[in-house]
Order: C-alpha cells, then sequence, then structure tokens
C-alpha cells in the first residue's frame, strides 16, 4: 500500500515583488502522517516555504500538492492550520485564549461566525490537549512565550487541518515545554496529521523527525531524518556556523542551540569544543 503524500514541493519559485527570489527550484516530499524538520539558517526560505504551502504567496514556477490537492484547494477545504512565529503576533491585541482558539474552528463556521456547541467543545477539547484550559479567560497577551505557543497549538488542534506546519515552535521554550510540544506532536501523528516544524533547535529532530528538509534558498537535501539530517548536510546548509555535540550511541551531530539535549536515551548528550 502507497502512504498518500501528505505535502508535494515540486520545483517551486518564489520571487517577492521586490524581485528577490527567496525560494529557487524547491522539491521535496513530506508523507501523509508524518513529522518533518526543516531546518536552515536565517533568511534561507523557511518562513517563505510555509507562506508558499499555505497559498499566502505567489509560486513564480512549480507546484505544491497537500493531499493530493492544490494549495488553492486546501485552503478553501481547511486542511492546512500554521502556529505562526511569536514575532508574527500583535501581542497587544485584545482577545482571550478561548477566543484565539476559536479561530481555528473559523473555516467551519457561516459567514456570521456563530459558534456553536460543538465549535465550544472543540475548543475545550483543543485546551486540554495543551493543558491550558485554566487559562481561557485569560487575555493572550498576558502569557508567557511557552504559554502563547501552547494556545496557537490548540488553535490549530481546533482547526482539525490534516497538515499542520510549526514556525519555530521551540523559540523561548523552556525544556519542559519543549518535551511537552513534542509529546503532542508525536500524538498527532499518530492520529494521522503530517507535520513541518521549522526549527534552529537541531538537537531535538533526530529524537521526533522522521523526515528532514534542509533549505538554503532551495532545498538542499530533504529525506528520511536518519540519511539526510547528516554532517555533511548540515555543514553546507550552516557554512561552519555550527558547534559539534556527541550523542551517546548516536555519534556526532552539529547544532547551532545553545540548550541541552532533550534525549530519550538514557545516556546524556555531551558537547564537544
Ligand atoms: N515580503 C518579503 N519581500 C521581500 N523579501 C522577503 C520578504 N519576506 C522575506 N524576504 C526575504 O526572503 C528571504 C527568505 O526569508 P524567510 O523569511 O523565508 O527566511 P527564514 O528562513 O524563515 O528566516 P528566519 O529563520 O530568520 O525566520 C530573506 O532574504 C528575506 O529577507
Amino acid at each position: 500500500m502507497t502512504i498518500p503524500a501528505g505535502i508535494v514541493v515540486n520545483d517551486v519559485t518564489v520571487t517577492y515583488r521586490n524581485g528577490h527570489t527567496a525560494l529557487r527550484d524547491a522539491t521535496f516530499s513530506v508523507p501523509g502522517g508524518s513529522i518533518a524538520a526543516l531546518v536552515g539558517v536565517n533568511g534561507s526560505g523557511k518562513s517563505t516555504l510555509f507562506k508558499a504551502i499555505m497559498g499566502f504567496v505567489r509560486l513564480a514556477s512549480g507546484e505544491i500538492a497537500i493531499q493530493g490537492v492544490s494549495t488553492k484547494r486546501a485552503l478553501q477545504q481547511n486542511l492546512v492550520a500554521y502556529v505562526p512565529q511569536s514575532e508574527e503576533v500583535d501581542w497587544s491585541f485584545p482577545v482571550l485564549v478561548e477566543d484565539v482558539v476559536m479561530m481555528g474552528c473559523y473555516g467551519r463556521m457561516g459567514f456570521m461566525r456563530i459558534a456553536r456547541e460543538r465549535d465550544r467543545q472543540r475548543v475545550t477539547e483543543a485546551l486540554e490537549r495543551v493543558d491550558m484550559v485554566e487559562y481561557r479567560h485569560r487575555q493572550i497577551g498576558e502569557l508567557s512565550g511557552g504559554q502563547k505557543k501552547r494556545v496557537f497549538l490548540a488553535r490549530a488542534i481546533a482547526q482539525q487541518g490534516q497538515v499542520i506546519l510549526l514556525d519555530e515552535p521551540f523559540t523561548g521554550v523552556d525544556v519542559n515545554t519543549e518535551a511537552k510540544i513534542i509529546s503532542l506532536l508525536r500524538e498527532l501523528r499518530d492520529e494521522g496529521k503530517t507535520m513541518l516544524v521549522s526549527t534552529h533547535n537541531l538537537g531535538s529532530v533526530s529524537e521526533f523527525c522522521d523526515y528532514t528538509v534542509i533549505v538554503k534558498g532551495t532545498v538542499l537535501a530533504s529525506g528520511l531524518t536518519a540519511t539526510t539530517f547528516t554532517a555533511e548536510n548540515l555543514e553546507r546548509a550552516f557554512s561552519g556556523v555550527l558547534r559539534h555535540v556527541v550523542i551517546s550511541g548516536a555519534g556526532e551531530v552539529i547544532t547551532d542551540d545553545e540548550r541541552p539535549f532533550i534525549s530519550c536515551s538514557s545516556a546524556p548528550a555531551k558537547q564537544v569544543p
């Protein structure tokens, strides 16, 4: 049985209005029901790729399929949920946590956006999954960075999109929160969701990402993490600005992450200069 592809990006080029080509001939696929890491230096095109997958930027060439349909159709069918970078959100906007999560249900509501009991139930369930129910009546701007991330993850869950794009979900969160988010992503994968996670925290990629996509203005390498997340590919992507880390039993990997590894293995990771 062939696994249906969750995300297929084929020869995609994106050129912004100012003439800057942020992504050229990018090609990769992420099979349905899996987690893929999206890694690359600042400005390498990760957010641009997300925008392209969501149909928010025009493709100069190439095509993208989400669950076998075009980005336009995927948008109409509410197939793609997005967890934004913190910097993209205006936290001063006065909105309650539960209202943010309810936004995930908008695609299924009518023009007037009147929430039904089913929608409220979905919001509660999503908040329960990220352990944020007790914060539902708080203003979003009053939460900590890690709590805000969990609320936006809840919004993506409430949306019930088959594909979830997470833009740097681990930036500014502590190690415990990161472990909780990873555990939730695994649960979502087991439910058949496809996730693409951009991250600078390379230390945990091997732990929870089945696939890796490495970008630098194009896709330098993609495929199973075991064969793609290699020192050689990372050196090409990060041009020697990474530190070397040795994980017991897993050999040497490279990271630009300054925090300790969250490792499933009992043996702690060891850093070497
Ligand atoms: N709206 C825009 N108009 C013109 N150029 C843009 C626009 N958005 C991004 N760029 C440029 O496109 C390139 C890729 O940017 P992008 O935001 O996709 O990078 P990124 O990999 O997500 O970076 P980071 O890790 O810092 O979030 C950069 O050179 C950036 O300056």
